[in-house]
């Protein structure tokens, strides 16, 4: 018989068990025992208790055998979001890491992206970032791909293939006096960042979008920011770019823009801070560019395994929380040498304890709150928190299967743990050995399918 009160699209998948995410309220709330509909659009369609079972298989039209029970050690979380990566650096990810940030660029980082004009150089490696984040639990990433049109658009397609949702830019820079062939001249840049956004938007990926890239504001003239900062507005695109990540920079920022008030300021002037700006580091803001961020809606990238490894900075996270600017995670690969989210979280709990061992008072981040940032914070980082970053009804279901006592996984489980402590067992010592299953938008994208298989 049919039920009036039954929504338009069908039940596809039905899960029973532990869930664990964050809300607006509370940094980790715990589910157990829940059950889950996820509709046919991908959408999560409800959220209820196992003893609701019979009522919800009348309402949403399921049958009992169609749901899917996880064992013990198991639980569903949100899927991770990268807030910042370099797909073309994976090439050298895990090397590289001796110099401070400018030399690092000039040394490294320049000459291997101008590889990435070669299409099948592209191809091979921005396969490889795209499998290896996804099978780590990244569910949404925001990359930076390189100054060639083609191969940022090749990105996004890979992405897509993959059922990764990303967000994708072509890096504009106009300015480059280490490398002389890595750069573009103002008009190419303007020019090639409209093809690639047209033609990437032509494509009409469901859950692949262009970003507006500035590199930097010292890889920018002034005049090119301005433009970057009308077409993202025109558009209403997102922006992504680095923001006062090592001393020495902010130094050559404030002498290369001396009318500018801060490092922040310059951004601000050429219309690149909105609520669909993400910026990468700000280990060294004042509290008066912080306040700037929260007014006009943009967010932070907190990427510290960079942070560490380039010798940039320690980003007081508690400071970006207290003045209520929007932050995420990053693994800022390849400054960063892990593509793991899971590093990520461990790096921000380390950099917050350095923080504390110079400063007692230092208010060290408990792991709720980092498993927030991972999650949520950085769907909210990247203006995104309508579509994913928890379980809430009516936004898409990406999430992780996890079996914390995976067979052949890191962890020993010695007790009957509770949820909570396995989820801290998993952020601490898991790795994608836990990770049985990955859904972006309801599909199952982990394990690979023969289409994404090698
Ligand atoms: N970490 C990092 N910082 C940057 N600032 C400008 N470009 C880069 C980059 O590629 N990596
Ligand atoms: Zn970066």
């Amino acid at each position: 018989m049919a039920n009036s009160n039954r929504p338009s699209t069908a039940i596809a998948h039905i899960y029973r068990g532990t869930f664990v995410h964050a809300t607006e309220q509370t940094a980790l709330q715990i589910l157990e025992d829940a059950l889950l509909g996820v509709d046919t659009e991908g959408k999560i369609a409800f959220i209820g208790k196992g003893e609701e079972l019979d009522k919800l298989s009348q309402t949403f039209g399921f049958s009992l055998s169609e749901v899917t029970q996880l064992a013990q050690h198991e639980f569903f979380m949100p899927g991770m979001v990268d807030t910042h990566i370099h797909a073309p650096q994976y090439s050298y990810a895990g090397t590289a890491l001796d110099m401070p940030l400018l030399q690092w660029l000039n040394t490294y980082t320049f000459p291997v992206e101008s590889r990435f004009k070669d299409l099948k150089f592209a191809q091979e490696v921005y396969t490889q970032v795209v499998r290896r984040t996804l099978r780590n639990g990244t569910t949404t990433a925001c990359y930076f791909a390189t100054i060639h049109t083609d191969a940022s658009l090749l990105l996004g397609q890979i992405t897509n293939d993959f059922g990764q949702r990303a967000l994708v830019g072509k890096v504009c820079m106009d300015r480059n006096n280490s490398v002389k062939h890595y750069k573009e001249t103002i008009q190419e840049s303007q020019e090639e960042t409209c093809r690639f956004i047209a033609e990437l938007l032509d494509k009409k990926y469901p859950l692949v979008k262009p970003v507006v890239t500035p590199r930097f504001a010292l890889s920018c003239t002034g005049a090119l920011l301005g433009q970057l900062g009308a077409i993202a507005k025109n558009n209403n695109l997102h922006i992504q770019s680095h923001i006062s990540e090592n001393m020495e920079e902010v130094k050559l920022v404030k002498e290369l823009f001396p009318e500018s008030e801060s490092y922040t300021d310059v951004y601000h002037k050429y219309n690149l801070l909105t609520d669909k700006t993400v910026m990468a580091h700000g280990c060294h803001l004042s509290d008066e560019e912080l306040n700037l961020f929260r007014e006009t809606g943009a967010s932070l990238s907190h990427c510290p395994n960079s942070n560490i490894s380039l010798c940039s900075g320690l980003l007081n996270v508690s400071n970006v929380l207290k003045h209520k600017v929007k932050l995420g995670l990053g693994t800022d690969v390849a400054g960063g040498y892990s593509a793991s989210m899971l590093d990520a979280v461990r790096r921000t709990l380390d950099t917050c304890k350095f923080l504390t061992i110079q400063d007692p008072e230092h208010h060290t981040l408990p792991f709720e709150e980092v498993f927030r940032l991972a999650t949520l914070g950085g769907s909210q980082a990247l203006s995104l928190d309508n579509q994913t970053g928890n379980f809430e009804v009516g936004k898409d279901f990406d999430a992780l299967r996890v079996n914390v006592a995976a067979p052949g996984g890191p962890i020993d489980l010695i007790q009957h743990e509770e949820p909570k402590i396995l989820l801290e067992k998993f952020l601490n010592l898991g790795d994608d050995r836990n990770i049985m299953e990955v859904y972006v938008a309801g599909r199952r994208v982990v394990p690979f399918t023969e289409q994404t298989a090698e």
